[in-house]
């Protein structure tokens, strides 16, 4: 199967290597994955193979984010805005603007899915969750990407 955004095994790599390092020293984001991860090697090698299924569509990841970042209790709908302006300055340095681009409005969809349903900082839902079928039945308009 052809891949769905062009980048290389080794473009990949440097992005979630580069990002996670600057997720580590956020003032921000630090905390939230301090509580959950002390592996940083195995945690991406995992993302690695999250992304590599959904750019180059190999078989390699068959995990639950909706289900990881839920479950994690202290990850938050507010959170995503921060984490996807850090992912877009990590993918501006690392890939042609191109490469970059597609990228970028491949997560921001991504994250957009994810954030549904996830308690916010006050407490409440910023979106009820409305399940999978629902949001199957209700695609997200494909001009919105950014
Ligand atoms: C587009 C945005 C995001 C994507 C694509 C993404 C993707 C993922 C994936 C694939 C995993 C591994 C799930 C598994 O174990 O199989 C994960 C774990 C995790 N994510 Fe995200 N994530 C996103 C946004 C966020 C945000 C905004 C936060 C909050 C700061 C967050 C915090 C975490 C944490 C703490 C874990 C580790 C949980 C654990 O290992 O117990 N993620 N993420």
């Amino acid at each position: 199967m052809p891949p769905r955004i062009p980048v290389t095994e080794d473009q990949i790599d440097r992005v979630v290597s580069e990002f996670y390092a600057r997720v580590r020293s956020h003032p921000a984001l630090g905390a939230v994955f301090a509580a959950h991860v002390d592996d940083w090697p195995t945690h991406e090698e995992k993302i690695g193979r999250f992304w590599r299924n959904a750019l180059l569509l190999q078989r390699c990841y068959d995990g639950n984010p909706m289900q990881v970042h839920r479950a994690a209790g202290n990850v938050k709908s507010q959170h995503f805005p921060v984490w996807l302006s850090l992912f877009d300055a990590v993918l501006d340095q690392e890939l042609p603007q191109p490469l970059a681009q597609a990228w970028s409005a491949l997560a921001h969809r991504i994250g957009r899915g994810l954030s549904y349903g996830l308690p916010s900082e006050q407490g409440a839902p910023a979106m009820p969750y409305l399940g999978e079928a629902w949001v199957k039945k209700n695609p997200l308009p494909a001009t919105d990407d950014r």
